[in-house]
């Protein structure tokens, strides 16, 4: 049993015709992409926004009618996956390099449901790099700010150049270790000149879909 597969299979089940479902990014969220591929092609009727050029890709391999952003007025369910889960449902998101993308998305849907395996969860977030998307000019001064917020940033790279997001930006990665105050850190961050987007999602998830190695799927 993939406790991935079993927790996005369970989410899936959410789907219903006509509405309009956000498609998230990563591992998990790539298993809720085939599940709903597999029920468009038993006749489910639904259109879909994607977060990435990734799941864009997959959707339109297995058939999921994508619509363009500017083609809509509502997002009715986002299934995505998490970094971190706290008892809160407050989350890390961005491991994959999507976080901006997700968050508009997120914002804009009826129900964010996330879908992750236990090893999500946590009692406090932060252990987890949190990944905060800044544009590459000026990067360096970004940087200073992050660092005087203890962030400890180290720009994410692929081979020897910095990672490039969808959104032609880059993404510093930070260290904070336990994040005791995430509203207000999500709001620091945001106020740094060259910062896009943080990877913190605080009171945005409906519900927490957590898959387990027997098989069973908690929510929370
Ligand atoms: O936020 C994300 C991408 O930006 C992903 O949802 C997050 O990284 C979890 O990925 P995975 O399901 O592969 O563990």
């Amino acid at each position: 049993m993939n406790p991935k597969k079993i927790a996005a299979e369970e989410a899936v089940k959410l789907v219903e015709d006509g509405m309009i479902i956000g498609l998230g990014t990563g591992s998990t969220a790539y298993w809720a992409i085939e599940r709903i591929g597999q029920r468009v092609k038993e006749g489910l009727r639904i259109q879909s926004v994607a977060t990435s050029k990734r799941s864009e890709e997959q959707a339109r391999r297995l058939g999921i009618p994508i619509i363009p952003l500017e083609d809509i007025e509502r997002i009715d369910l986002t299934i995505d996956g998490a970094d971190e889960a706290d008892g809160d449902r407050n989350l890390i998101k961005g491991g994959g390099g999507a976080l901006l993308r997700e968050k508009i998305i997120a914002t804009h849907s009826k129900r964010l449901v996330i879908v992750a395996d236990e090893s999500k969860t946590v009692d406090t977030l932060g252990r987890f790099p949190l990944p905060v998307e800044i544009v590459s000019f000026g990067a360096n001064l970004t940087l200073l700010r992050l660092t005087a917020l203890e962030g400890h940033p180290h720009i994410r790279m692929e081979g020897d150049r910095p990672y490039v997001t969808d959104n032609g930006n880059w993404i510093a990665d930070c260290r904070f270790e336990a994040i005791a105050d995430a509203p207000r850190l999500e709001r620091e961050l945001n106020l740094i000149p060259g910062v896009v987007e943080n990877g913190l999602f605080i009171g945005m998830a409906s519900s927490v879909y957590v898959g387990h190695a027997d098989g069973s799927v908690t929510v929370q």
